[in-house]
């Protein structure tokens, strides 16, 4: 069977994923015209602004949208219609963990998926290739094609492929423009191969054929899942070294540099934090733990459940290094809490360990200042309130303020708390931090970001994770 040639793609969803990735598909592809839906007409509405006040912050972005938007890269509500006129069309919906219901807590909600594969199957009345972006649990495309089979027009075929999306946020546009693979999944029959070449044919436009990887649609579905999993793993694996560091006086930088040297574990996600964050780490290794416990495999579940759990207990450990080191209470004394996005060079909060912290630091009545380069204020109001469903957002704000720059979260605390590895942490004037604050005056770097040595020298004490107190 000879392939398609797609001429047209809609993405369903524009969000960090939809957006970046078909906007980089439409630079990349100027033949092919690429339209971006979404219900959200504020986000859409943002995609569409004319000064370009996107609705994600990720380095390089601005450029690629300035360069295709109006060109051959479209962002519309109008889902039916861009639906209707594509060959190929791009999920790449939300499907965070179930908050309620059978597997609440582990399994991913797929209701998003299911309404957009419904959809789908109203509205085309052409034969459509439908690539599942989103990441989901092994063999959900086959639900899809259940959906889009038993409601689809007379005539209509779909073919389902999986192609998952492994770019990192803060970094996606680099990762997309050179990505280490592009993976397709699509059933081994001669129309599922055909639908797998016009995708590939899509990518080749930019990335390499060698790194064009073709396999079987529930391969490709799991290794979305795997990859999440052996990399948050690594982190969970450097963290719980820390913990033996900072017990030891073995400095965590010396030992992952040490183990990094092995050309069979490699320098890569080896560093150290108060704990990993972002949308996709827990959320898709909760779903592979699920997944295990659906198959009747617990120690599977269990292994994997570990890496979630030992997460969960850098965070908390962090946040009790802070009590004890400041003589064992932290009630009304000021904390400043610089960064709050779950990692770098991003405005996503979503299960940033930030939260965490700050949410522990309020339980101990300390009075907390934060301040972030990215995240949008009302952001983090949102997540506050959140985190602490019974407590009014009017008590919360006696007790947190949100400040326009680090030097002034800084001023008239106790210590200060380094929770995302922002660059402009490392280079503002310590020393003026220094003469602002109450004395004794603690750094407790999460980050592994600032030079302690410099730190101590103008007066600070410093926390590091992953070193013993007082020593390194
Ligand atoms: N964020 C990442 O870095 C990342 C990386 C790789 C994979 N993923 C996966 O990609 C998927 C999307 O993640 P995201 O971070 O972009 O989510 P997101 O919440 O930022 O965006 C999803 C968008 O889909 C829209 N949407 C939901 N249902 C819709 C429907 N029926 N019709 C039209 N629009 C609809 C929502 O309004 C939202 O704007 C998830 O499965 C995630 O696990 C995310
Ligand atoms: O050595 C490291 C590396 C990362 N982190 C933390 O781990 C979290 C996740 O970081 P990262 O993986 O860089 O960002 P994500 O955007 O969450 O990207 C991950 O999740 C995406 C969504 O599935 C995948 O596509 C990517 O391949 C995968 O890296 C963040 O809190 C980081 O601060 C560490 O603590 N130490």
């Amino acid at each position: 069977m000879a392939p398609v040639q797609v001429k047209k793609i809609c993405c369903i969803g524009a969000g960090y994923v939809g957006g970046p990735t078909c906007a980089v598909i439409a630079l990349k592809c100027p033949n092919i015209i690429v339209t971006i839906v979404d219900l959200n007409k504020a986000r859409i509405d943002a995609w569409n602004s004319p000064d370009f006040a996107l609705p994600i912050y990720e380095p390089g972005l601005v450029d690629v949208v300035k360069q295709a938007r109006g060109r051959n890269l479209f962002f519309s509500t109008d889902v039916d219609k861009a639906i209707e006129e594509a060959d190929l069309i791009f999920v790449s919906v939300n499907t965070p963990t179930k908050k309620s219901g059978v597997g609440a807590g582990f399994a991913a909600d797929l209701n998003y998926v299911e309404l957009a594969t419904r959809r789908i199957a109203t509205v085309a009345s052409s034969n459509k290739i439908v690539v599942e972006k989103s990441t989901v649990p092994c063999r959900t495309a086959e639900s899809m094609r259940t959906i889009l089979e038993a409601n689809s027009k007379p005539g209509c075929h779909f073919d389902i492929l999986s192609n998952p999306e492994f770019l990192a946020e803060g970094t996606a546009i680099d990762d997309l423009f050179a990505p280490d693979r592009v993976l397709i999944g699509s059933l081994q029959t001669p129309e599922g191969i055909s639908a797998c070449e016009s995708l590939a044919q899509v990518y080749s436009n930019w990335v390499p054929k060698e790194r064009i990887l073709t396999v079987g649609l529930w391969s490709s579905e799991l290794s979305k899942l795997a990859a999440n999993a052996m990399l948050a793993q690594r982190i969970s694996s450097v963290n719980a070294l820390s913990a033996i560091c900072e017990a030891t006086g073995a400095n965590i930088d010396e030992v992952a540099h040490a183990i990094g040297y092995d050309s069979r574990i490699g320098p890569k996600f080896l560093r150290a934090s108060v704990g990993f964050g972002g949308s996709c780490f827990q959320k898709d290794i909760l779903n592979l733990v699920y997944l295990s416990e659906s198959l009747h495999l617990p120690e599977v579940a269990a292994y994997w459940r570990q890496v979630v759990e030992m997460n969960e207990y850098q965070k908390r450990r962090f946040s009790k290094r802070v009590v004890d080191t400041l003589f064992n209470t932290i009630t009304g004394k000021r904390i400043a809490v610089l960064g709050f996005a779950f990692k770098a060079d991003t405005g996503d909060t979503r299960e940033s360990a930030a939260i965490t912290l700050i949410k522990d630091f309020q339980s101990e009545k300390a009075i907390v200042s934060v301040y972030d380069p990215q995240v949008p204020h009302d952001q983090i109001w949102q997540d506050l309130q959140e985190a602490s469903p019974l407590v009014p957002l009017d008590t919360i704000k006696k007790q947190v303020s949100i400040c326009n720059s680090a030097i002034e979260a800084c001023k008239n605390a106790e210590a200060v708390v380094i929770a995302t590895e922002w660059k402009e942490f490392k280079e503002i004037d310590w020393e003026e931090v220094y003469a602002n604050m109450n004395k004794p005056a603690f750094v407790f770097d999460g980050r592994l970001l600032v030079d302690a040595d410099k730190l101590r020298k103008i007066g600070f004490k410093v926390t590091t994770i992953g070193r013993p107190s007082n020593t390194d």
